[in-house]
Formats: structure tokens, C-alpha cells, sequence
């Protein structure tokens, strides 16, 4: 019989279960709050589930439903964003997108997408023809009709916000539990928690399960309110030679679904094109298919002539944790102490730090009393050269292990040493891009295995990942 996994001694305030990006800006503000926090993850990393995939596009809203509690969080979260992240040291790159319309019948929609944006509050919006639009990225098609302007529209990066997050929230204190997945949780005026790695007891519960939203809240007790469909997105990232063709975010007249294909660049210097909109049953694998990668680089060309036949870095697949409904699945049980932010799907990456701010909000409502709250601390998080010792005399000082991207090995070893450390060599790559570029590890992952040998959860599995 499997031996009884350990309880906790301490007790917290609140427990958060589920470490995507929207977990993480939830124990942000709880221990900015004040709260004794308790971040439970079921993957050996945070970002293991939705967040590691997107298109990392900060959202201005324009397109989000009218008078919608998602739009008032992609507006508060995207306002908190643009104040904390020059501090914060993320990045921030306001590129602008275009609404693109590639024949009259789009072009009849874009009137009702620019009033919606207006009603939105988005006030930056141009209608523009084809030609004033192509004037302002020269790459585009001279198929191009028409399009929207919206100016304000950013690519960040999607892994760094989050772990700041994070890394902030344990400097306050904030516990972070991985290798944790919840069995059970029991409420008898004090949430038990029964994870694989022990018992948690904390007085409040929040689900930030993503793509096992609905399945936690099951396990905490709660009759179904809402069922995750996961929709997977696929992805193909272009060469950085791509990058100075596409300087915008351009996007197709949306449907009901789906934003639909985006071509944009990236905060990394590369270009994506995707994500495809695909419903399916499976929440954990996320395959490529070779003809939807193939449609997908055609359809980039058709959009930006000049990419036809650049050379691709990498392909991958995420999972949006979408519901039944378009609307966030958000849930609040007083009576049990416990928050559901479910539902959250590709407009997370904005709305995070609005939904937690949301969720706090809610917490407070219960009236438990959280010790005063904190000053935040330094959030900036270091230059990872800076943070490991320097040996200026040893002969290997200046090793670059990634030379795609230009880690060194003192980048990977302080990842390895930071607050909040990799768990697998997923999170490894997001936190340092070692073996992210052009080569995707062919010369570099025999370093980094050895380097990282019995220092991460899970070991690098060669030719294995791709995020
Ligand atoms: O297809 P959507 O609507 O889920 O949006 C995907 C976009 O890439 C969001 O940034």
C-alpha cells in the first residue's frame, strides 16, 4: 500500500492550485495582500499546462465582449502590466496590430469590429484602406482591402511576466508546492488539501487549474458548473530573418470562436504564425500535424509575400483551457472560503494580473483577517549574468553553451540557483532560451544535460520537447 503522503505542519492563509500564468499573478497580489500563501502545482514547474503555449499578444480588449467581467479584467490586468513592467525590467514592445480584411466581405465587417472597440473603451482605433494600412508595414500583401489600427496592441513575454510574478510573491513569503496534484480537498470551516506530496490545510481555496479547472473543483467538493474543452493551437515560428518583415501584429477578421490566424513577432525576435483553433477531448497532448503546419506557412505568405519559403525554428502546439461558454467561468463560493477563475482562455496572458486583482476582491469578501500587507519588494528580476559568482580568471568564464541565443553557462547555472529554480528543461528554456534557437538544442543540449544532471525534476529528455 502506498504510504500516506506527509501533512503540513504549517497552516495558510490561502492555497492556490494551479501554477499557469494566472496562479502566479494570484499569489502576487494575495501576498502583496498579506496573505501566507501556498502556490500548489501538479507539473514539476509553473507554466506546465495552458500558459506555456500562446501568442503572448498583451490585449487591448477591442474585441472582447461588451460590458463582459473578461473585459474589464484584460483592461485592468493590461493597465497594471503597462505600469509594472518597465520596473519590472519585462518586455514590452508595442508593435500595433492590424485587423486585416482580404476581400469585400471582411471588409463590410470591419465598421461593426471598430465600433465594438470603441464601446470597449479602446479609443486608438483607425479605419484605414489598403493602402494607408500596407504604408505603415510595407510587407503586407497588395491583396489587402482594408483594416483596423489598433494601436496600443503589444507582444510581451509570456514566460518572464509570470515567473516575476511569482518570484515576487515568494520574496513575500509565498510557498510554492510542485510534483503536488490535488486528490481531494475537504472544507470543515479550514480547507484540507490531500495532495500526492501531503496535506495542505489554509482557510481559502483558489482554482487556477486552467486546462483542470472544472476536474479541481470537482475534487474540492463543488457539482459541476462548467467543462473544460480543451482547444488546441498550433503554432510555426519563422527564422529571425522573418522579423523586420513583420513589425506589426496582424490579425484576420475575428469569428466567434477564434482571433483566427495572427502573424506577429515576437518579443525574441522571431516571427509566429498561428494558432489554429482545434477543438479535442485530450488535455494533455498537444501534437503538430505536418499539413496544418504547411497551410499555416502558406497562409503567412499569402499574408506577408516576403515569408514565403523562410526558414522555420521551431513548431508547437498549445491548449487553450476553453469551457462550454465563451465567458470566464469564474466562481465564488463564501460559503466554503473558495474562488474558480475558470474558463480563462487565450486572453489570460492579459488578463492575469486583473484577475487576480478580481480574486482578491473576492477573497475579501470573506472577511478573514490577513496580516497587514507588504511593500513590494525589488521585483526586478536580476540579469541572470549578474546573480552567479564570477571567476574572471578561470579559463572557462566566458563558456556560451547556447550559441543560437547567446546563453552563457553563468545564465544557466543562476536559473538553476534563483528563487524560483526550473523543474524541467522546459522551464529551463523559457527562464535562459538555451536551446531555443535556430538549432533547438542539436549543439547544445549535451552541455546542458550534463550541466543540469540531478538538478532538475525532470531530467532533458534529448530531441524530446518542444515549448
Ligand atoms: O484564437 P483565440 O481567440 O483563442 O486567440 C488566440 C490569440 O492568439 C490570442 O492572443
Amino acid at each position: 500500500m502506498r504510504p500516506e503522503p506527509p501533512a503540513f505542519d504549517e497552516s495558510f492563509d490561502i492555497a492556490v492550485i494551479g501554477a499557469g500564468v494566472v496562479g502566479c499573478a494570484v499569489v502576487r497580489r494575495l501576498a502583496l495582500a498579506g496573505a501566507k500563501v501556498v502556490l500548489i502545482e501538479k507539473g514539476s514547474d509553473i507554466l506546465s499546462g495552458a500558459s506555456k503555449a500562446n501568442s503572448a499578444i498583451l490585449h487591448t480588449g477591442f474585441d472582447a465582449p461588451p460590458g463582459s467581467l473578461e473585459l474589464d479584467l484584460i483592461k485592468a490586468g493590461r493597465e497594471e502590466y503597462l505600469t509594472l513592467g518597465p520596473g519590472l525590467g519585462l518586455d514590452l514592445v508595442k508593435t500595433g496590430a492590424l485587423v486585416c480584411a482580404w476581400n469585400d466581405l471582411e471588409a463590410e465587417k470591419l465598421d461593426a469590429i471598430a465600433a465594438q472597440g470603441r464601446e470597449n473603451g479602446v479609443s486608438n482605433l483607425a479605419l484605414l484602406s489598403g493602402a494607408t494600412a500596407r504604408a505603415t508595414m510595407p510587407g503586407l500583401s497588395d491583396r489587402l482591402v482594408a483594416a483596423i489600427e489598433v494601436a496600443d496592441e503589444h507582444i510581451i513575454d509570456p514566460w518572464t511576466a509570470p515567473l516575476t510574478y511569482l518570484t515576487q510573491g515568494v520574496a513575500l513569503g509565498a510557498h510554492f508546492l510542485r510534483n503536488a496534484e490535488l486528490i481531494e480537498g475537504r472544507f470543515d470551516g479550514e480547507w484540507h488539501l490531500a495532495t500526492t506530496a501531503g496535506t495542505v490545510s489554509a482557510r481559502a481555496v483558489v482554482n487556477t487549474a486552467g486546462l483542470y479547472g472544472d476536474i479541481v473543483d470537482a475534487r474540492l467538493g463543488f457539482s459541476p458548473e462548467f467543462e473544460i474543452r480543451p482547444r488546441k493551437g498550433q503554432f510555426v515560428v519563422l527564422d529571425k530573418a522573418a522579423y523586420a518583415h513583420v513589425p506589426r501584429i496582424v490579425l484576420p477578421v475575428p469569428t466567434e470562436i477564434t482571433k483566427g490566424v495572427v502573424v506577429c513577432p515576437t518579443a525574441f525576435g522571431n516571427v509566429l504564425i498561428g494558432p489554429t483553433a482545434e477543438e479535442q477531448e485530450d488535455r494533455v497532448r498537444a501534437t503538430v500535424e505536418t499539413a496544418t503546419l504547411e497551410g499555416l506557412l502558406a497562409r503567412g505568405a499569402q499574408i506577408v509575400p516576403a515569408l514565403a519559403g523562410m526558414p522555420v525554428t521551431a513548431v508547437y502546439a498549445g491548449l487553450r483551457p476553453a469551457s462550454e461558454a465563451k465567458a470566464y467561468r469564474i466562481f465564488c463560493r463564501p460559503e466554503k472560503r473558495a474562488v474558480t477563475l475558470g474558463g480563462i482562455r487565450s486572453t489570460g496572458l492579459s488578463a492575469a494580473l486583473g484577475l487576480a486583482q478580481h480574486a482578491l476582491k473576492l477573497i475579501e469578501g470573506f472577511g478573514l483577517s490577513l496580516s497587514q500587507a507588504s511593500d513590494a519588494p525589488e521585483l526586478r528580476l536580476p540579469n541572470l549574468t549578474e546573480t552567479c559568482p564570477r571567476d574572471w580568471q578561470a579559463p572557462d568564464h566566458g563558456e556560451i553553451v547556447c550559441h543560437c541565443e547567446m546563453v552563457t553557462r553563468r545564465e544557466i547555472e543562476a536559473a538553476l540557483i534563483s528563487p524560483v529554480p526550473p523543474g524541467d528543461f522546459g522551464g529551463l528554456r523559457r527562464r535562459t532560451r538555451a536551446g531555443m534557437g535556430r538549432c533547438q538544442g542539436f549543439y547544445c543540449n549535451a552541455r546542458l544535460a550534463e550541466m543540469t544532471r540531478g538538478k532538475l525534476r525532470e531530467p532533458l529528455a534529448i530531441g524530446n520537447e518542444r515549448s
